[in-house]
């Protein structure tokens, strides 16, 4: 049996910060996960470092549910964002490492491709509504079949999801957050425009997908719904916080538009009821948040016996490892919806070399045994971690909002 004889954690910034786990076994076989948390790099680092690695040493690296199972319940205090990005990096570096022994790529170790390829989206956004509409003309000449879109808001200095550069959004961008302020009512008045828009200039061969990120009420958000329908979103994301899975229902009550919601779960206890009560149509759960490939799995089977598919988040602060484990999973999950895709920068797919590629709106993993992904060590060695927040939100009279 292959024997984790040593296990690091690598920091590195090519142009945004990542933390990477990597393990060693005693036949020189490695493996990688990743272990980002946006704004909060160093707390993953530190649990892995000070508290999981000593624990792997000398485990059986082939046992990975144990190991899983040794990690969660022995943790005492279990889930949350932190530990269960740890969880999903030894998680992410363990199929790694099992798919390199047998000779295969992950996916065939999941029970093999369920489809061709992984349908994706990629990133519309603007200042204005025929700035974003420009770059979601520009996506779908790239042969995007799904497009989110976000636009700026006129009244308002800055939004979510609107950056200065339209093809690489990092919202992570100061050492220490930065303030911004939000107008519910401005934002509700733009987006039915940016979708009618949408529609005239792109058609309806295309999916369009919308990210609320957190922003509305309830009832709120059933509003933007309704206003919505005729234009046919593939998914309104983040309507409202999901802490409250219920609230859920009272959206529901009003609008038939597709809802997502997800990313920032880190467990099937976060989306049991929405998945239950049939309250979402995606969920957006990824490898890197909610305990790594043997725990998404648990997520997406519950939601597929409810018709719920998959839509893993895929920002660029999760980084090409993610990318990599979420599209081995993605080729093989029986309720794959679909896969988010923030390109990385040339500087970070240097850091990462992988075998997974795009064309033509669709992404595969690659044939290569493993994930198909590593890390260069001696080029992340030469970026050094660079504090970064991500911003906070402020209504205009100053009340603190969601981000
Ligand atoms: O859907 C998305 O990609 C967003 O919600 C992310 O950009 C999110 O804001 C970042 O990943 C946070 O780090
Ligand atoms: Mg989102």
């Amino acid at each position: 049996m292959p024997k984790i004889v040593d296990a690091k954690v690598i920091i590195t910034c090519p142009g945004r910060n990542f933390v990477t786990l990597k393990i060693t076994c005693d036949d020189g076989t490695t493996g990688v996960g990743d272990a980002t948390l946006n704004g909060r790099e160093l707390s993953v680092a530190s649990y892995l470092t000070d508290h999981v690695i000593p624990c792997l040493i000398g485990r059986d690296a082939h046992r990975i549910e144990d190991v899983w199972q040794y990690l969660y319940k022995g943790a005492y205090w279990r889930r949350g964002p932190v530990t269960m990005t740890a969880i999903a990096a030894v998680d992410m570096a363990l199929w790694d490492i099992k798919g390199k022994i047998a000779g295969l790529p992950v996916y065939q170790l999941l029970g093999g491709a369920s489809r061709e390829g992984v349908m994706v989206y990629g990133h519309a956004n603007g200042t204005t509504i025929e700035d974003t509409i420009e770059v979601a003309l520009d996506y779908q000449a790239q042969g995007y079949k799904a497009i989110r879109l976000q636009c700026g808001v006129p009244g308002m200095a800055s939004t979510y999801g609107v950056s200065k550069d339209k093809y690489f959004y990092e919202p992570a961008d100061a050492d220490l957050p930065t303030e911004n302020v939000w107008n519910t009512a401005k934002y509700l008045r733009v987006v039915p425009e940016l979708f009618k828009a949408a529609r005239e200039a792109l058609g309806w061969d295309v999916h369009l997908l919308h990210d609320i990120h957190h922003r509305l009420t309830p009832i709120e958000a059933g509003r933007l719904g309704k206003d919505l329908e005729p234009y046919r979103p593939f998914w309104l994301e983040d309507a409202t916080p999901a802490e409250n899975q219920e609230a859920f229902k009272l959206i529901r009550q009003h609008t038939t538009a597709p809802l997502a919601v997800g990313e920032i779960f880190n467990s099937i206890w976060d989306c049991k009821d929405l998945i239950q009560n049939q309250l979402i149509d995606y969920i957006r759960a990824t490898v890197v948040h909610a305990g790594g490939i043997t725990h998404l799995r648990r997520i997406a089977a519950l939601a597929d016996l409810y018709q719920i598919r998959t839509g893993c988040h895929g920002a660029t602060d999760l980084s090409p490892v993610c990318m990599a484990a979420a599209l081995h999973f993605d080729l093989s999950v029986p309720n794959f919806g679909v896969q988010e895709y923030m390109r990385h920068t040339p500087e970070t797919d240097a850091v990462f070399p992988h075998a997974y590629t795009f064309e033509n709106g669709m992404m595969h993993p690659g044939e290569a045994p493993g994930l198909g992904v590593d890390i260069d060590e001696e080029l992340a060695a030469g970026y050094e971690y660079n504090r970064a927040f991500l911003p906070v939100n402020r209504l205009e009279d100053g009340t603190m909002y969601n981000w």
